[in-house]
C-alpha cells in the first residue's frame, strides 16, 4: 500500500468518515452510531462527550473492530488510520494494529488486566512485541512506565498480580500496559470514572503528560475538568449522532448547540464533576435532528432527512453545529443567548474560576508527581 502522508504535515491521524454501527436487538436495530464524522491529528487530544448511551463507547470500539460483529454491523465511508485505510481489515490485522498503533483503555481496569499474570509480564509484553530488545531490558522500561503512571516502587511491585493493588493503581497500570506499546493513538473510554476523587486527579495530571509527549488521544470522558485540561478539540454527542464540534476553548466559552447547552447545564447542577447523569428524555428520533424532541428551539425543518448539516458558529471556522438554525435562513440569536460555559457555572458554586487557557484551568489539585517522572 502506498503512503501519502508524511508525519508532520498536518493530515489527521485518524480521520473517520460517517461510521454506522447499528446493533440488533430484540425490538429491531438499534441505530447506536448514526453517520459519525471527525479527525483526530497527530498529537492531538480529541475529547468525546456525551450524556450516557449517547453512543461514544461504540464509536470508540467500532474503529478497532472491538463490536461483536453480529449482533453489531459496522459500515462507514472511511476510517483512515495513519493514512491507510482500516474499515476493511481482517481481524488479524485489525488485533495487530490494536496492539502496538492504537491502544484502548477502559473505564474498568480489569477488563485489561489478565489476572493470571504478574504486572511485570504484562507492561513488559508489549514492549517486547514492539522493540526487540532484551528481557532485562524491557524490564527497565516497564519499571519507567510504571514510575511514569505513578506506581510507587514500581521496581519492587513488578511481580505482583493486578488484585494485588487498588483499583485506581490498576487504571495506571492498564495505562502502562497501553502505553508500553508505544502507540501513536490511544483510545481511552473513561479511564477516570471507575476511581476516586484523588486518583482522578492523579490521572488527570498522566494524561496531560501523555498529550505533552506528542501521543494523540481520543478520550471519552463525562468529567468536563478532564475535557478543560487535556482536549484540543471536543466532539459533542447525542442520540448516536456528533451535534457539536470545536475547539474545547470556544466550544466551553460558547456552546452552541441545544443540546450542549443542556449537557453542560447538567453539570453545573450536579456534584459538578460528571455529566452521566443526564438521559434522554424519551424516545430519541432517528432523522432530522436527534434532540429535537427535548429541544426548546426546534422547528419543523429539525424534522426528517438526514441530520442537519454543521454550519459554522460565529466566526471561527472549526467550531461548528449541526442545527437549522445556525443554516442560511436561521436566526441563532435566541438560542445563543442562553449559552453559558460549564466552567461558569462551577465559578457560580464556588469552584475555582475559569481560565483562558484550558491547560490552567481545571479545578483539580495537581498531585505531587514530578518526582516519578521521567
Ligand atoms: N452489545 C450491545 N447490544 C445492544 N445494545 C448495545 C450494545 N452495546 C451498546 N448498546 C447500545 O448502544 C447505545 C450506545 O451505547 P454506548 O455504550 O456507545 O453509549 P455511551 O455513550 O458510551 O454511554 P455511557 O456514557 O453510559 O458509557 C446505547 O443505547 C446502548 O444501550
Ligand atoms: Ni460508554
Amino acid at each position: 500500500m502506498t503512503r501519502s502522508r508524511g508525519g508532520t504535515d498536518g493530515t489527521p491521524l485518524l480521520s473517520v468518515r460517517d461510521l454506522r454501527t447499528r446493533i440488533r436487538t430484540d425490538d429491531g436495530w438499534l441505530h447506536a452510531v448514526d453517520g459519525v464524522s471527525f479527525d483526530v491529528d497527530r498529537g492531538e487530544t480529541v475529547c468525546l462527550v456525551g450524556e450516557s448511551g449517547s453512543g461514544k463507547s461504540v464509536t470508540c470500539e467500532s474503529l478497532t473492530g472491538l463490536v461483536p460483529q453480529p449482533p453489531a454491523e459496522v459500515s462507514s465511508d472511511a476510517v483512515e488510520f495513519d493514512g491507510e485505510s482500516v474499515a476493511d481489515r481482517s481481524e488479524a490485522e485489525l488485533r495487530s494494529i490494536r496492539g502496538r498503533r492504537i491502544a484502548h483503555v477502559f473505564q474498568n481496569p480489569q477488563s485489561a488486566l489478565d489476572p493470571v499474570y504478574t504486572v511485570g509480564e504484562q507492561v513488559t509484553e508489549p514492549i517486547r512485541i514492539h522493540e526487540d530488545v532484551s528481557r532485562s531490558t524491557a524490564r527497565d522500561r516497564a519499571v519507567d512506565l510504571l514510575r511514569r503512571v505513578g506506581i510507587p516502587r514500581a521496581g519492587e511491585r513488578l511481580d505482583s498480580h493486578p488484585h494485588e493493588f487498588s483499583g485506581g493503581m490498576q487504571q495506571r497500570i492498564a495505562i502502562a500496559v497501553a502505553l508500553a506499546g508505544d502507540p501513536d493513538l490511544l483510545i481511552a473510554d473513561e479511564p477516570t470514572t471507575a476511581v476516586d476523587v484523588t486518583v482522578q486527579a492523579r490521572l488527570l495530571d498522566l494524561f496531560r503528560s501523555i498529550a505533552g509527549d506528542g501521543t494523540s488521544m481520543l478520550l471519552v470522558t463525562h468529567d468536563l475538568r478532564v475535557v478543560a485540561a487535556v482536549a484540543d478539540r471536543v466532539l459533542v454527542m447525542y442520540g448516536g449522532t456528533i451535534v457539536e464540534r470545536g475547539p474545547v476553548e470556544a466550544v466551553f466559552s460558547d456552546p452552541s448547540h441545544p443540546y450542549t447547552q443542556a449537557l453542560f447545564d447538567s453539570y453545573g447542577v450536579s456534584d459538578g464533576a460528571s455529566i452521566a447523569e443526564r438521559t434522554a428524555r424519551g424516545e430519541i428520533p432517528t432523522d432530522g435532528c436527534r434532540f429535537r424532541a427535548e429541544c426548546p428551539h426546534a422547528v419543523d425543518e429539525c424534522a426528517g432527512g438526514a441530520q442537519p448539516a454543521f454550519r459554522s458558529v460565529a466566526d471561527s471556522s472549526d467550531h461548528a453545529a449541526s442545527c437549522v438554525h445556525y443554516g442560511p435562513d436561521g436566526d441563532p440569536s435566541a438560542i445563543r443567548e442562553n449559552a453559558t460555559s460549564p466552567m461558569d457555572s462551577r465559578a457560580e458554586r464556588g469552584a475555582e474560576r475559569r481560565s483562558t487557557d484550558p491547560a490552567e484551568s481545571p479545578a483539580t489539585p495537581t498531585p505531587d508527581t514530578e518526582g516519578e517522572r521521567r
